[in-house]
């Protein structure tokens, strides 16, 4: 049971887990601070916050849980604001896309002490949608969260943000924060940059507007992300430049094969390339498999 919850950053992420610890009963008042003060009455009228606060120091202060969820290139100030007010046991806490530089702003801006009580944590669940209004409770439920505990970390600390996502039905794995940033520059980060960038291609053809109009279910599953915020993915972008560069280039590299191959009509060639692609979606893709309390192991 939290006792009382500082959110910093009311959109879709902080405000889902805002949501989805109050309809579980777990969180006694959850005080929040966002930018913008229209976003923080928003957030209250949407019972995501109990109080709007004006300052991420004042919302801290007291706090026993702090969850920073803005997007990552805000996070160096949110922490810089915040040293001077932190309670001595809180637990800090995050959902940023990208762990290294989070990690790296935390360090910078907290006292030895403080980046110890910083477990960082990334969901992997979202939408396409943000702000307080995209925000809902089962959002986590039967999703991964990737926590990336550091060497400083006391392992209390850590089974508290674990206990956390676990309590909103989350399914909580570790790894280290450089794998991290890795991985999801692959599984999310190229995604979403392939995405942008087609709907940027066709939107700057002469014929876009029936393009778009003829548009069905393969544009619609593809093209969904790139719906997602600007700015939040600018800061992605920007912050794991160094693992999503190669990863880029790996993808350029691959359009590049399937380009001469259709160039060379190499009908073999494409069919190989597809049916090696579709081979492993459908035997490694596989979406988080919800857990059965009796399906949990004892030490767990
Ligand atoms: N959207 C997703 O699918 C998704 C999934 C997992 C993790 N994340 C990560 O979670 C974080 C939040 O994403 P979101 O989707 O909730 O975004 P969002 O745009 O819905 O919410 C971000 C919130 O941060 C506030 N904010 C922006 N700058 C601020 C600042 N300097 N100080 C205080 N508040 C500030 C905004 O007003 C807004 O309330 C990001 O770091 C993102 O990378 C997003
Ligand atoms: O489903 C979506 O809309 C998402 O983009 C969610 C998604 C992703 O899967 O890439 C986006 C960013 C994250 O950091 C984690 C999850």
């Amino acid at each position: 049971m939290i006792q009382r919850l500082a959110l910093i950053g009311l959109g879709l992420i902080g405000g889902s887990l805002s949501l989805a610890l109050k309809q579980r009963g777990l969180v006694g008042e959850v005080v929040g601070y966002s930018r913008q003060l229209q976003t923080r009455l928003r957030a209250r009228e949407l019972g995501i916050i109990d109080r709007p606060v004006d300052s991420v120091a004042e919302a801290v202060a007291g706090a026993d849980v702090v969850f920073v969820a803005t997007p990552v290139q805000a996070m160096a100030g949110v922490f810089r604001d915040m040293a001077e007010a932190l309670a001595p046991n809180a637990l800090i806490t995050d959902g940023g896309s990208v762990k290294g530089a989070v990690v790296a702003a935390a360090k910078a801006a907290l006292s030895t002490a403080q980046f110890a009580q910083f477990v960082p944590g990334h969901p992997i669940a979202g939408t396409e949608r943000s702000g307080p209004d995209a925000a809902f409770a089962e959002l986590f439920e039967n999703h991964r969260i990737i926590l990336t505990p550091m060497p400083e970390n006391a392992a209390d600390q850590v089974r508290r943000a674990e206990d956390l996502w676990r309590s909103v039905g989350a399914q909580v794995e570790c790894m280290d924060v450089a794998h991290h940033d890795h991985i999801l520059a692959a599984t999310s980060h190229l995604p979403h940059v392939a995405a942008f960038s087609l709907v940027s291609a066709l939107s700057r053809l002469e014929e876009r507007y029936e393009v778009f109009r003829y548009a069905a279910g393969g544009f619609r599953d593809f093209s969904r992300i790139a719906s997602s915020d600007p700015a939040m993915w600018r800061d992605i972008c920007l912050t794991n430049r160094d693992e999503l560069l190669p990863m880029l280039d790996h993808y350029l590299a691959e359009l590049q094969q399937m380009r001469g191959l259709i160039d060379h009509r190499d009908g073999a060639g494409i069919e190989q390339m597809f049916s090696g692609a579709k081979a492993v979606r459908d035997a490694l893709y596989r979406p988080v498999e919800p857990k059965t309390s009796a399906a949990e192991p004892a030490s767990e």
